[in-house]
C-alpha cells in the first residue's frame, strides 16, 4: 500500500463538511465550515448561543438542506438525540425502543430482546413496563438513549441532551455515554453550551464563531479516560476554551 493510500485510510471520515453555508432567507447561519469526523471520534460542538450548532446538526442529519459547499456522509445512517426525550408517553419504556425497530420491519420476538438488550445497556433493566411519566429526567434521557441506539445508525447526532438535567445526574450520564460509545464503537458529534462538558466528552473539542457560525478552533482533547469533569486537566483545559469562547462574544458584541 502506497503512502497516500495509507493516509487515505486513515483520513477516511464518516461525516465531511467542506466550506458548508446555510442561509435563512438573509440571515446567515453558517459560514464556510469545514469539518471532517472520523469514524469513532467523539467530537463536541461548542459555540455562543445562536452560532449555529443545532443548525449543523441538522444539516448532518439531512433534516435541512445546505446553501452551499459539500456535505457528505457516505449514504449512512444517522440518529438524534435532544435535551428533550420526547418519549410517547402512551408507550411504555420498552414500546418506545421498540418503535423505531417497528419502524425497520424488525419481527416482534426480535423487537424485544433487543429491546430488552438495549434497557440493559442504559441500565434500565426492570424498567420495561414502565411508563415515561414514572421515571425520572435522566432516566427518560436513558431511554432516549436506548431507543436511538435501536436505530443502528453509523452516527449518533446529539443536540444537548443532558442539558437540563442537574449536575450530578448529568455526571453519572457523562460516564454512561463514554462507556457505551466505547462499547458500541460509536461516531458522536455532540452539542453542547457547556465548555466542561466537551472536555470531559470530546476527542476534539470544535468552537464555532458568533453567527455566522466559522470553525474558529479544532482543539484535540488527549487526556487520558475516563475522565473527571472536576478534575484539573479538564478544568484547565475548560478554562483555556472558555478565554476564548468569551474573547469571541466580546469581539462580536462590539
Ligand atoms: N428554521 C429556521 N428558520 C429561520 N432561522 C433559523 C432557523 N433555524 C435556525 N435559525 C437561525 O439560525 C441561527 C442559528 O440557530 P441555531 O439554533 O442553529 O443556533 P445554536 O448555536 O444551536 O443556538 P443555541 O445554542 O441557542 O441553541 C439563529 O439566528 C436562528 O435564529
Amino acid at each position: 500500500m502506497s503512502l497516500l493510500e495509507r493516509q487515505d485510510v486513515r483520513t477516511d471520515p464518516l461525516v465531511r463538511l467542506e466550506s458548508v453555508s446555510k442561509s435563512y432567507g438573509d440571515l446567515l447561519a453558517l459560514d464556510r465550515v469545514s469539518l471532517a469526523v472520523q469514524r469513532g471520534e467523539f467530537v463536541c460542538l461548542l459555540g455562543a448561543s445562536g452560532c449555529g450548532k443545532s443548525t449543523l446538526l441538522s444539516l448532518v442529519a439531512g433534516l435541512d438542506q445546505i446553501s452551499g459547499g459539500t456535505l457528505d456522509i457516505g449514504g449512512r445512517k444517522v440518529s438524534l438525540m435532544f435535551q428533550e426525550a420526547a418519549l410517547f408517553p402512551w408507550l411504555s419504556v420498552r414500546g418506545n425502543v421498540e418503535l423505531p425497530l417497528r419502524l425497520q420491519g424488525v419481527s416482534r420476538s426480535e423487537r424485544r430482546q433487543r429491546a430488552e438488550e438495549l434497557l440493559g445497556i442504559v441500565r434500565l433493566s426492570g424498567f420495561s413496563d414502565k411508563r415515561p411519566h414514572e421515571l425520572s429526567g435522566g432516566m427518560r434521557q436513558r431511554v432516549a438513549l436506548a431507543r436511538a441506539l435501536a436505530q443502528n445508525a453509523d452516527i449518533l447526532l446529539m443536540d444537548e441532551p443532558f442539558g437540563a438535567l442537574d449536575a450530578m445526574t448529568r455526571d453519572i450520564l457523562h460516564d454512561e455515554l463514554e462507556r457505551i460509545w466505547r462499547e458500541q464503537s460509536l461516531t458522536v458529534l455532540f452539542v453542547t453550551h457547556n465548555v466542561r462538558e466537551a472536555v470531559r466528552l470530546g476527542d476534539r473539542v470544535i468552537l464555532l464563531s458568533s453567527r455566522p457560525g466559522r470553525v474558529i478552533e479544532d482543539y484535540a482533547i488527549t487526556h487520558e479516560r475516563p475522565r473527571r469533569i472536576d478534575s484539573p486537566e479538564v478544568s484547565a483545559q475548560a478554562g483555556e476554551i472558555t478565554d476564548r469562547l468569551r474573547a469571541e462574544v466580546a469581539r462580536h458584541a462590539q
